[in-house]
């Protein structure tokens, strides 16, 4: 990453949480009465809501022996540590199990492999699974501003409507490998952070921030007044990807569908529609692999 600078910082964009609204007027003692108790029911259903994982669904799974002790070393926090049965032999298991036992408060639960294949769903696990509470995702805003605040040019990757856990967890990985602040998802219709993203990040999700926009456009509109540059990529772009001079300073490349590609909104949003040259001649690359082949030239511009 480029020399230390201080940069704008975002703005508080439509996604940041609202405080509760200003009080009104006191209301009469059982008109009070009648409210408390509304009040109280409402604020159980909440912390119901809220709650960490006590229940069924309510918690998220970590799999893999990589994913699991980058996952336990980086403190993301966690509940318990599930092991195969026999399987103590391995090296990077005994590290989970030696990380969680250092961290504490881990439960070590030995299983056997039906019941961890059961658990996952089908992913390979690789004997060792870690229940972690719902993922906490980052405001957009939140990406550009840490970067900014660490003297960096933002370098952030914005998946529109990518659907696909693997190709979310894909992008995690190669933003962490190639020095970038973040990804930004929908909140809806979209890949969030799941086992199966877990995964294929090779647990750079540990350190590399997923921020999640309420509404994608508008996001992307913050980052702009905030003075990054935000480049969409589709293969039948205006621009080519070498001709791109802002890849050097602060950047979100933004990411179309696997099936649809850039939405129009968010399309017309980009400062810039980008292409990758492809003389071998396919239609288009995997929306992983392009947002890596983008990221790498940032890097390479950035060195
Ligand atoms: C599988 S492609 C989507 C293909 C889709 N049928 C379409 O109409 O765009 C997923 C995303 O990867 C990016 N992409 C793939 N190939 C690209 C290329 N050659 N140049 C720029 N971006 C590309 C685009 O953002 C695209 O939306």
């Amino acid at each position: 990453m480029p020399g230390k600078k201080k940069g704008p910082q975002v703005g508080s964009g439509g996604n940041r949480r609202r405080g509760l609204a200003g009080k009104g007027p006191t209301p009469p003692a059982e008109m009070r009465k009648g409210h408390a108790k509304q009040r109280a029911a409402q604020a159980k259903a909440r912390r119901a809501q809220t709650r960490p994982q006590r229940g069924k669904g309510t918690s998220e799974l970590v799999v893999g022996r990589n994913s699991v002790v980058e996952a336990l070393r980086e403190g993301v926090p966690a509940n318990a540590l599930y092991v195969q049965q026999f399987i103590d032999n391995d090296e990077r298991v005994r590290e989970a199990v030696r990380v969680a036992g250092e961290r504490g408060g881990i439960r070590l639960v030995e299983a056997p492999r039906p019941e961890l294949d059961r658990m996952t769903n089908g992913l390979n696990h690789q004997g060792v699974v870690l229940q972690v509470p719902p993922y906490e995702y980052a405001h957009p805003e939140d990406l550009a501003n840490a970067a900014f605040d660490d003297g960096e040019d933002p370098l952030i990757v914005a998946l529109d409507g990518v659907t696909d856990p693997r190709n979310l967890g894909a992008v995690v990985r190669s933003v962490s490998a190639f020095g970038g602040h973040g990804v930004v998802v929908p909140e809806r219709r979209a890949a969030g952070m799941t086992a199966g993203a877990w995964k294929t990040s090779a647990g750079t999700a540990a350190r590399t921030p997923v921020a999640r926009a309420t509404n994608l456009t508008r996001a992307l509109e913050g980052y702009q007044k905030a003075g990054l540059t935000v480049i969409g990529l589709a293969a039948d772009g205006e621009v080519e990807l070498g001709d791109v001079a802002a890849l050097d300073g602060p950047l979100v490349v933004v990411v179309g569908s696997e099936g649809k590609g850039l939405s129009r909104l968010v399309g017309e949003t980009c400062d810039l529609r980008v292409r990758i040259p492809m003389p071998g001649g396919a239609e288009s690359l995997n929306a992983g692999v392009a947002a890596g082949v983008v990221l790498y030239e940032a890097a390479r511009r950035r060195a």
